[in-house]
């Protein structure tokens, strides 16, 4: 097999530094561009954005909800998104939360994760609140082609703790998550392929997060949490930390230049 997705990573987080940046053209965005709301305004959107960042940043985030609301054409303006990202060496991680019964389960990974899918991405966002055995036919296929899977533990929106915070045997829903992700994880070198979704604005941390993967962190800017935030929450596991935004820097646009100034301040501010 080729290198892991967690390899892939830990080497653009060295070349490129640690941002994510979500690709949200959402419909108030694309009105601040001057665009209109339709799959023409969300092409010129996207690949502005992909323009701006695929060559600077480690990771991509596009939204798929964002293009899905444009039908049949906004997906192929994701499939494109996905291609030229990739193309100018970013690593594409699609925002897509999936999650559903196994034989299902696997279509989806299929969709997502398998190399000659239309929509092949270096990694998909996933919810396991269906049971964690659940995301298996994602695992797998994350494992089979050098994939990564982020799963939801602690989100960033203030209804997560209802379901997250709840006890089971032995803690918290969120805590058997994140042990079940880092049981998966174990052994992998440098790094794990399957990466944990914790929210910015979660307040405080109870949960062990060293999980040997990636931790996603959104909720930067625009919900409410800071760089301030990030030191406070992940202080030993900070290298393993991928603070995401979206649209704290794609207010900036639509100049390009304007886009790229803007992740390049983002990126300094949660490097550490
Ligand atoms: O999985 C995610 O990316 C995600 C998880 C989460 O807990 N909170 C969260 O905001 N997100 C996504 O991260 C992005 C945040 O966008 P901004 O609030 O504009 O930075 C959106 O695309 C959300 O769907």
């Amino acid at each position: 097999m080729g290198e892991t997705f967690g390899a892939r990573l830990r080497a653009a987080i060295e070349k490129r530094g640690r941002l994510c940046v979500g690709i949200d053209p959402h419909a108030a965005l694309l009105a601040e561009w001057g665009l209109s709301d339709d799959a023409r305004g969300l092409e010129t959107f996207a690949m502005t954005a992909v323009d701006a960042l695929a060559g600077e940043v480690a990771v991509l985030k596009p939204q798929s909800a964002f293009f899905e609301r444009h039908g049949a054409a906004g997906i192929a303006v994701l499939e494109r998104t996905v291609r030229e990202a990739r193309d100018a060496g970013a690593l594409v991680l699609l925002d897509v939360k999936r999650g559903d019964i196994g034989s299902t389960a696997a279509a989806y990974a299929d969709a997502y994760l398998h190399p000659e899918s239309p929509i092949s991405c270096d990694a998909i966002t996933v919810s396991p609140y269906l049971g964690f055995g659940s995301l298996d036919p994602f695992l797998d296929a994350a494992d089979r082609y050098g994939r990564g899977v982020f799963v939801l533990a602690l989100t960033s929106n203030p209804e997560g703790p209802e379901v997250q915070h709840a006890r089971v045997e032995g803690g918290t829903v969120a805590g058997s998550v994140l042990a079940q992700i880092a049981l998966r994880n174990g052994g992998a070198d440098p790094l794990g392929s399957i990466g944990a979704v914790v929210g910015a604005t979660i307040g405080d941390l109870s949960e062990e997060v060293a999980i040997n993967g990636p931790l996603l962190v959104p909720g930067l800017g625009a919900q409410g949490g800071t760089p301030a935030d990030l030191r406070r929450l992940f202080g030993d596991v900070y290298a393993n930390v991928l603070p995401a935004t979206a649209r704290a820097v794609l207010a900036a646009g639509p100049e390009v230049s304007a886009l790229r100034d803007a992740a390049r301040r983002t990126a300094v501010e949660t490097s550490r």
